[in-house]
């Protein structure tokens, strides 16, 4: 894996007239990971988009280096195709190698997408993440509508993922059990 590089100087954000976040820094190297706290409307996810690119900062700027995924509520698989097809899909488009995460999918492979359980639906999401190569995760709300095993899944495979030199960034009201976390709570950054 290439080393990677995530970093935010002095970010705004704005949705809308209102300033949600401002002053937010940060530089995250291999084997680092990040947990953007704070409440409902606060605007973690809105500072995800910023760090995709999709996003633009009302001030400040984001340097990247390396691949980046991303996982939030808008599952990126076919809701049509069956569930295997669909990743098999994804991962000859993302180039990732076959992942060794497991997420419980097996018996779901002939599911169709659209089907799928809310905690369904976001374990295939994080397995197309798993699956991508990228070596930044930016991940809102991984955990909703995880129960207990599959919580601790997906933590394990950010660990696994940190654990080969990548990065993951982790919005989440939620708390964490991941290993020297950092966090930052928005509700330190508000206007
Ligand atoms: N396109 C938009 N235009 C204007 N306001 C928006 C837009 N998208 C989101 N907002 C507002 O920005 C605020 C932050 O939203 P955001 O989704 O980033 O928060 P969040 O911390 O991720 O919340 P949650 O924990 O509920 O997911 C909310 O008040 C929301 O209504």
């Amino acid at each position: 894996m290439q080393p990677a590089r995530l970093a935010a100087y002095d970010i705004a954000c704005r949705r809308g007239d209102r300033v949600l976040v401002r002053a937010l820094s940060f530089d995250l190297k291999p084997g680092e990971a990040l947990h953007l706290a704070g409440p409902n409307g606060i605007g973690k996810s809105s500072v995800i988009r910023i760090l995709a690119g999709l996003l633009r900062p009302a001030w400040g700027h984001v340097e990247r280096e390396g691949a980046l995924a991303l996982s939030d509520e808008r599952l990126a698989l076919d809701a049509h195709r069956p569930l295997g097809e669909a990743l098999a899909f994804w991962q000859r488009i993302d180039g990732g190698e076959a992942t060794r995460a497991d997420f419980g999918l097996e018996n779901l492979r002939d599911v169709p997408v659209g089907y799928l359980s809310t905690g369904q639906r976001k374990r295939a999401g994080l397995a197309r993440l798993a699956a991508s190569g990228a070596q930044i995760w930016l991940l809102d709300e991984p955990l909703n509508g995880l129960d207990t095993h599959w919580g601790a899944a997906a933590q394990a495979a950010i660990e696994a993922h940190r654990a080969m030199g990548g990065i993951a960034v982790i919005a989440s009201h939620q708390p964490l059990g991941l290993q020297r976390l950092r966090t930052i709570s928005l509700l330190e950054h508000l206007p």
